[in-house]
């Protein structure tokens, strides 16, 4: 099949009737809209039978702290505090909190409390587990301690405090079945959901029905919360919705005319593009209710903060392998542009944006004193060694004692659990004593949805071995023709391999560097034929793009116009594009989380059929069985029959992969790929090394006489020039 039958195929009918490309019964993800969203337990009918409830009926249960049965941690003091919080915010006379009027979903279907076991039953269904990490009941949390122990033989004991600490309760929070309960049970302001009706959203998504429950409650989130939940599944809506209406809560409580001013929740992602999306996002949930929303860019300075001296100092520094790890890009030239106040409820912000924005004169550093809701979306990537230290200057700057944090992330390795956890811990022991006898620490909960740290079942992965990088080149062009031999993995013994699912149009490649992609796009921009829209398919995105370029990419990949879109780990964190029906790793991913991530791109909110292949040369192997045992673990998850299997044997035979090489691999990725690093075995292009010995010293020659030509004096135009060039072939 050749790549205009392919690729033309959805830009001219007739072209299609001509090439006779019989269209594909493959299902994928770019046909649109799935009904159900979920990732597990898809289909399940999770209607709750429980005690039914008259309709618009509003009963004891509705209220969180009326969860007594259920209450996994509050003590009868919280509950009382939370029933006495209830009523002062449904008072009738509050004419700003519309509470009391009849919501436009009270004609929701009915929303009966289920008993502790039918809970129970529906979160193993949809494979949600809740464990308290810590609260107040455990007693004082040692945490804050760790520090103290410094010799190996406290590191044994502190482990054994840790794990004696641990006491992993299992929490049953009352699954949210269906969004109309956020206003029968949650109360959630009418706007909000009405604008969640808006957007066509229905059923909750694993990681809401678990995580919207948690963090609802009408004087907001009650708890901190670490969530991991697969790529795709609904996280940011889960961490918007209680941010919102914690907002406009606020706002009804304190009455339009004395609005407190200052920031309310701050949230912060990797990079740039993906705190657009959360704001865009955020904005579409916050319509008419008067809440702001914006995304810090460079130069803006937050109104209404706090200062402190800069005691802890911070790295403002911007670093290559950042920007190619799927970091931020913001040039430091902030300093350049006029300074602009921004007076936000919510701010969202890459951490280099957030901390030039807190950054005062004299090295100073503001703070947030109004800022009661910290969101780390991404989360691991924003504690990793490259972000941390301005991911805790601005977790610092957030003084407010009745402050929570939530992270969020596809992937949670323990060491960001336990940085995340003493975290919380020290900013507690650091509070004032008067504040710590005033307000109650809050439990730690963590939320996982299925298996930690794993890829999505629904994606049909591929490895795929090309031993060369001229191997690579061809395999992705095979892909590019829709070649079913190019997906056909290595070590995957699909059901028959031509039923392996081919990859289509629209579909990401990842490489290592922006070097790689922008040679990457060279080679294959004329790939395409004219007739299919030639090189108007194929764009590469990276960070040394300009902001404005950035985006137009973004769009016309959204409108469905570049159906090849090539980019560096920028775009493998967070990034939602709904339709995409693969993703490539033309370059082998520097880590396992950097694998789900990145395939995680296609298969989003339920959308079955999408393709990874991996591409991997003889330099990858020490590396592929991380890789590997990531699919192995997605393959088990999947539906009896749907497995494309994994060959164990082939599994087993795989090198395993040393604590040193991991570390090294994240850190720079391969290193005969790294920019400035690549020989002629690894370089990207399809000239014969000696073709390109040939052009360098045409282009020496070029450059030789140029120089001459400057140094001498202009010749008359029938002087032949004496150096014998005479121009290109
Ligand atoms: N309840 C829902 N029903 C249908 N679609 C949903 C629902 N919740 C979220 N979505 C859609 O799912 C897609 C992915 O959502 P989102 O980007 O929040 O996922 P995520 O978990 O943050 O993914 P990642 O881990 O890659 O950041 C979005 O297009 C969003 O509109």
């Amino acid at each position: 099949m050749n790549a205009f039958k392919l690729l033309s195929r959805s830009t001219n009918l007739r072209a299609t009737a001509k090439s006779g490309v019989a269209p594909t019964t493959q299902s994928l993800p770019s046909q649109g809209e799935v009904r159900d969203p979920r990732v597990y337990g898809r289909g399940a009918d999770t209607r709750l039978q429980g005690t039914k409830r008259k309709r618009g009926q509003q009963t004891n249960e509705d209220k969180p702290e009326d969860l007594g049965e259920l209450d996994f941690f509050g003590d009868a003091s919280t509950r009382k505090a939370k029933k006495q919080r209830d009523s002062r915010s449904k008072d009738p006379s509050d004419v700003h909190d519309d509470t009391n009027i009849p919501h436009i979903n009270d004609e929701a279907p009915e929303d009966p409390v289920a008993g502790e076991e039918e809970c129970r039953q529906i979160l193993k269904t949809h494979k949600i587990k809740a464990t308290k990490l810590w609260n107040p009941e455990d007693g004082p949390d040692e945490t804050a301690s760790k520090k103290k122990m410094k010799k190996k033989k406290n590191r044994i004991e502190e482990e054994s405090t840790k794990k004696e600490k641990r006491k992993r309760a299992e929490i049953i929070p009352q699954p949210l079945t269906h969004f109309s309960q956020l206003q029968t049970r949650y109360h959630v302001h009418r706007k909000v959901c009405d604008n969640l009706g808006d957007q066509g959203y229905e059923m909750p998504t694993e990681v809401q029905m678990g995580g919207l429950p948690l963090l609802l409650d009408n004087s907001g989130p009650q708890i901190d919360l670490l969530s991991v939940a697969p790529t795709g599944s609904g996280k940011t809506l889960a961490f918007l919705i209680p941010v919102i209406n914690a907002v406009k809560r606020e706002r009804g409580r304190a009455g339009a005319d004395h609005k407190e001013k200052g920031v309310k929740a701050v949230i912060l992602a990797p990079t740039k593009e993906l705190a657009s999306q959360i704001v865009n996002e955020g904005r579409k949930l916050a319509l008419n209710t008067g809440i702001q929303i914006t995304m810090l860019r460079k130069g803006m300075k937050i109104g209404d903060q706090g200062t402190t001296d800069d005691r802890n100092g911070h790295n403002s520094q911007k670093s290559d392998e950042n920007a190619e790890k799927g970091g931020e890009d913001e040039q430091d030239d902030h300093k350049s542009k006029p300074e602009m106040v921004v007076k936000a409820d919510v701010i969202v912000s890459t951490p280099l944006a957030m901390v030039h924005a807190l950054a005062g004169p004299n090295k100073t550093v503001g703070n947030l004193p109004t800022t009661t809701m910290f969101i780390l979306d991404e989360a691991d990537v924003l504690l990793d060694p490259l972000f941390r230290e301005q991911t805790l200057s601005i977790w610092a700057a957030c003084s407010n004692p009745q402050l929570r944090v939530s992270l969020w992330s596809a992937t949670m390795g323990a060491s960001i659990e336990d940085l995340a956890a003493s975290q919380i811990a020290d900013r507690w022991a650091a509070l004032p004593q008067q504040e710590t006898k005033t307000t109650k620490r809050a439990p730690l909960v963590r939320l996982v949805i299925g298996l930690k740290d794993s890829s999505i079942p629904s994606i049909h992965h591929k490895l795929v071995y090309a031993a060369t990088e001229q191997g690579k080149l061809m395999g992705l062009r095979q892909l590019l023709r829709g070649d079913p031999a190019a997906t056909t993995s290595s070590i995957g013994k699909g059901p028959s391999e031509t039923a392996a699912p081919v990859l289509r149009p629209p579909f990401l490649v990842f490489t290592q560097t922006i070097a790689r992609a922008v040679a990457l796009h060279a080679e294959l921009l004329y790939d395409i034929p004219i007739e299919a829209g030639g090189s108007s398919r194929i764009a590469v995105l990276h960070s040394d793009l300009s902001e404005t370029a950035r985006d137009n990419v973004m769009t016309r990949f959204r409108k469905g116009e570049i159906w090849v879109l090539i980019t560096t780990d920028l775009l493998s964190r967070g990034v939602d594009f709904r339709g995409v029906n693969g993703v490539v790793n033309y370059d082998f991913p520097n880590s396992s989380a950097a694998y789900i991530h990145r395939v995680g791109r296609t298969g989003r909110a339920g959308r079955q059929g999408g393709v990874a292949v991996t591409l991997y040369a003889k330099e990858d192997i020490p590396y592929v069985k991380n890789v590997a045992n990531v699919i192995a673990a997605s393959e088990r998850m999947k539906d009896v029959g749907q497995s494309d299997g994994m060959s164990q044997w082939l599994l087993d035979m795989l090198p395993k992969v040393s604590k040193r090489d991991k570390q090294k691999l994240k850190k720079g990725g391969v290193e005969s790929r790294r920019t400035g690093k690549e020989d002629v075995k690894t370089r990207i292009s399809t000239k014969s090394g000696y073709e390109r010995k040939i052009e360098a010293r045409r282009k020496g020659a070029v450059e030789g006489s140029q120089r001459r030509a400057k140094a001498e004096p202009q010749k008359t135009t029938n002087d032949v020039s004496d150096d014998g060039f005479d121009g290109f072939d």
